[in-house]
């Protein structure tokens, strides 16, 4: 989906031989070194011809954090990593990462790294190739690590990587990138193709890596339900535009559901702004924002929180 494509490799390969980086050399954090550290997406606007693929956002991923990056196929999240990683250029607006923009500052960018569900590895490079490859252009690349990981998830290194079937491509994006000692970690489907033993064995080794060094990693994904117990934030794109964006208890806190009879469902919602209701056999649930209005409860009807997943769904629900 891209219009400008870079390898795996990096979008840093072609700046790093000339550039010593001062922030790669900073392995602690305290508390005061991380303050204000963000990526940070300035008013960007991407239109691919017709398309608006992103329209104004502005959005924060603050250091150390784990963040989720929701929304629909065709929403804008591949376009907005895209362009974070400087592998599209906006049309308006820029990325900044610690305060620099990532297009002007070799050291912004070699900070960044996103893995993404094109296919831009190429093919003809072995996985252990890459291993080397990736060694050489990005310093703080730790191939004991990517041998450690490709052995656990079973990636063989001696097959090409046009080779490897869906799953295991994205694997071998994984791998590098878990074994990478970037600051922000952009992850795009992270999952796509991945049964579900890989995927637990994924997500348990985000964590540990995560624990290990608190980096920012922004995962962009529509599958909610499996991130919403590992993400702190949350931030909504719909059409290119930024719905919602809030912490994930913050968000789990903006919504409720009311149940029972559809009659009884349908008196409570009255005057009320509901996200949607769904009547099934007389009985109906109404999800709403805000918080339960107790004088309209009756003890026929159930209050219950929204999942982040419901809340998504009925927020981006277009009528089907
Ligand atoms: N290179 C391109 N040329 C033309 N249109 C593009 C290009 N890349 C993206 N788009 C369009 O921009 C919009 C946003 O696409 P994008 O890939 O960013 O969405 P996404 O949220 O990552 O979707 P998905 O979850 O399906 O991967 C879509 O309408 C898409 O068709």
């Amino acid at each position: 989906m891209s219009d400008v494509s870079f390898s795996v490799l990096g979008a840093h390969a072609g700046r790093e031989s000339n550039s010593v980086c001062a922030a790669s050399a900073q392995p602690v954090k305290t508390p005061d070194a991380t303050a204000d550290r963000c990526l940070r997406a300035d008013h960007l606007t991407k239109r691919f011809g017709k398309t608006m693929a992103l329209d104004d956002v502005s959005l924060s991923f603050e250091y150390g954090t784990i963040h989720a990056l929701l929304g629909r196929n065709g929403a804008g999240k591949t376009t907005l990593l895209g362009i974070a990683a400087n592998r599209l250029v906006p049309t308006e607006g820029r990325i900044l990462v610690d305060g620099e923009p990532v297009t002007d500052d070799p050291c912004a960018l070699s900070k960044v790294f996103c893995t993404s569900d094109v296919q831009t590895i190429p093919g003809s490079m072995y996985v252990d190739d890459l291993v080397g490859w990736m060694g050489r252009f990005h310093e703080g690349f730790d191939a004991k690590r990517a041998v450690r990981l490709a052995k656990a998830f079973d990636l063989d290194l001696k097959a090409k990587t046009g080779a490897l079937s869906t799953g295991y491509r994205t694997i071998c994006q994984l791998v590098m990138a878990l074994s990478l000692d970037a600051d922000y970690l952009l992850l795009d489907e992270p999952v796509l193709g991945l049964d579900a033993a890989h995927r637990e064995l994924f997500y348990r080794l985000l964590m540990e890596d995560y624990l290990a060094r608190q980096r920012t990693v922004v995962i962009a994904t529509h599958l909610i339900e499996e991130v919403a117990t590992l993400v702190e934030h949350v931030a909504i794109i719909d059409e290119g535009r930024v719905l919602m964006a809030a912490s994930a208890d913050e968000l789990r806190a903006s919504g409720y559901s009311v149940s029972g009879r559809a009659d009884d469902v349908r008196a409570y919602c009255k005057g009320l702004d509901a996200l949607s209701v769904d009547e099934l056999g007389g009985v109906a649930v109404a999800y709403l924002l805000g918080k339960p209005d107790a004088a309209r409860l009756t003890d026929r009807l159930d209050t219950a929180p929204i999942s982040l997943q419901k809340l998504f769904v009925k927020l981006t629900e277009k009528g089907e």
